[in-house]
């Protein structure tokens, strides 16, 4: 489904991707870890539209990303969230799923301005039905017509899953879903994650600190260190390989030292 063919990427003096390739199986879930700085959040900006390498390819169900903006990426059926909370905090949870269905509506501003002409309104109700599934499906019912800015961390992370699959992706790129949240926050995270990719065939491209999530719900791994792919496969093949140990090793000892000074 997804083929990440020698992706580079420089800010000026720094090799944020050096020559990075991968592949992702349809229906597979996928994580991307290591280090922080390692690369992987430039690796999710590449395939959503956001950075473009200079050099590389990525190919989605076999089409060119590149050349296309970010819209069509997601037309195209690819969905995200970020690593930072996206929502907009001051609209109320409904209004921030309507928010990502939009991009997906037929129906586009100027066509909206004949809103009572145009087929907008049976979209509008059409796309109701949908976010109302959405929000059962994530088990935020209880408050819908809450301001996003009022939740609970987790709830607001909950809310920007929703919006990202409310174009009805069938890939699925999610920036450290779990980062900020507590262990039952975690573990409902994950079901969702798991059910979004079994009961609904979504592909999922996850960038995720937990290890225990990571081993738990993933079918493969790729390991980004200072921009390099140093391991990919099954995730206790790639815990078990020693660039990965020194990799994480190497952060854990530099903490370390942190905190002695
Ligand atoms: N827009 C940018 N401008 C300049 N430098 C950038 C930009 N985006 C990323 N970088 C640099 O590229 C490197 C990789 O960053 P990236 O955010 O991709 O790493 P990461 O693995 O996602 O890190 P983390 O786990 O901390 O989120 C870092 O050195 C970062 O400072």
């Amino acid at each position: 489904m997804l083929d990440v063919r020698n992706v580079s990427i420089r800010f000026g003096g720094v090799s944020a991707l050096t020559d990075v390739s991968f592949y992702v199986n349809r229906n597979e879930i996928f994580s991307l870890i290591g280090p922080n700085g390692a690369g992987k959040t430039s690796m999710l900006n590449c395939i959503s539209g956001r950075y473009k390498p200079q050099q590389g390819e990525i190919l989605f169900k076999g089409e060119h990303l590149l050349p296309r903006s970010i819209n069509d990426r997601a037309h195209l059926g690819i969905g995200r969230t970020f690593q930072n909370l996206a929502v907009f905090s001051h609209m109320s949870v409904i209004d921030n799923i309507m928010v990502g269905l939009h991009h997906k509506l037929k129906n586009n501003f100027l066509t909206g301005m004949f809103y009572w002409v145009g087929g907008a309104q049976k979209e509008e109700a059409e796309a109701r039905l949908k976010v109302e599934d959405i929000i059962d499906f994530l088990e935020i019912q209880h408050v819908r017509n809450e301001s996003a800015g009022s939740l609970s961390y987790g709830l607001r992370k909950r809310v920007e899953l929703a919006r990202a699959i409310a174009i009805g992706p069938e890939l699925l790129l999610l920036d450290e879903p779990m980062a900020g949240m507590n262990l039952e926050e975690k573990e409902d995270m994950a079901r969702y994650i798991l059910e979004l990719n079994e009961q609904f065939g979504i592909t999922v491209v996850m960038i995720e600190h937990d290890m225990a999530v990571v081993v738990d719900i993933s079918d493969r791994v790729a390991v980004l260190d200072f921009g390099e792919k140093i391991a990919e496969g099954r995730p206790e093949e790639v815990m078990a390989d020693e660039r990965v140990k020194t990799a994480y090793l190497g952060v854990e000892e530099s903490a370390e030292a942190r905190e002695d000074a």
